[in-house]
């Protein structure tokens, strides 16, 4: 299972996450959001694989912020095509395209995307994009019968395992961990997530 861990900035917090087990570390490059990275951090995670967040933003953004964070995947959290997931694809980035869900209807989107994306990610819908705190309703997944591994998101806090350990997809891939998991914006408690992490990992492997 893959632990993300998402809206990093400072470092030192960035290097104690990986020790900590995160397998990608996300940065935010939204600037609406209170994670927002403005400038590359000083330590960019040299294990753990790069993830750059998005919402809406043109093609040469990303691709400029990809450089510069020397991201491995784009993560896209808004309206953004196929056709834009296959440009950044054939640039050679991994692609996790966000769908917010509300209701069973909204797996029927994520087909037009299996042929230009490596992951989707499964969220709470929320005015803002992502980083809402909030679950929704899991048990929605079932109706989820596509060919593209996926991410579960929204919300997920230190006492999520015991949810997660009876949570069950052919296609989950791992989870996202973020606002759940914070000091402040963009500042993770470590000790948390360290021991979150190999819990779940001994757990759901
Ligand atoms: O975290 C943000 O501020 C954010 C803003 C805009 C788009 C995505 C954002 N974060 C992503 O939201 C999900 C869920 O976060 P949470 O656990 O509910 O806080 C996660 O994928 C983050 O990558």
């Amino acid at each position: 299972m893959i632990v993300k861990v998402c809206g990093m900035r400072d470092p030192d917090n960035i290097r104690q996450t990986e020790a900590a087990g995160a397998d990608w570390i996300g940065f935010i490059c939204y600037h609406k959001s209170p994670r927002y990275v403005s400038h590359t951090p000083a330590y960019l995670p040299q294990k753990a694989k790069r993830v750059g967040v998005f919402v809406n933003a043109p093609f040469d953004e990303i691709i400029r912020r990809a450089k510069e964070l020397q991201l491995d995947y784009v993560q896209l959290h808004g309206n953004e095509s196929p056709a834009l997931c296959k440009l950044l694809h054939n640039e050679g980035l991994g692609v996790i395209k966000v769908f917010a869900v509300h209701s069973l209807s909204d797996f029927k989107q994520t087909e037009a995307y299996e042929s230009c994306c490596d992951y989707y990610l499964f969220d709470t819908p929320c005015p803002q994009y992502g980083g809402s705190g909030k679950q929704f309703d899991w048990s929605l997944l079932s109706h989820y019968q596509g060919s593209i591994p996926f991410l579960l998101s929204g919300g997920l806090r230190p006492d999520s395992l015991a949810a997660l350990s009876h949570f069950r997809h052919s296609q989950w891939a791992g989870i996202d961990l973020n606002s759940g998991f914070e000091i402040q914006p963009a500042m993770k408690d470590t000790t948390l997530l360290q021991n979150f992490i190999s819990q779940f990992k001994q757990n759901i492997p």
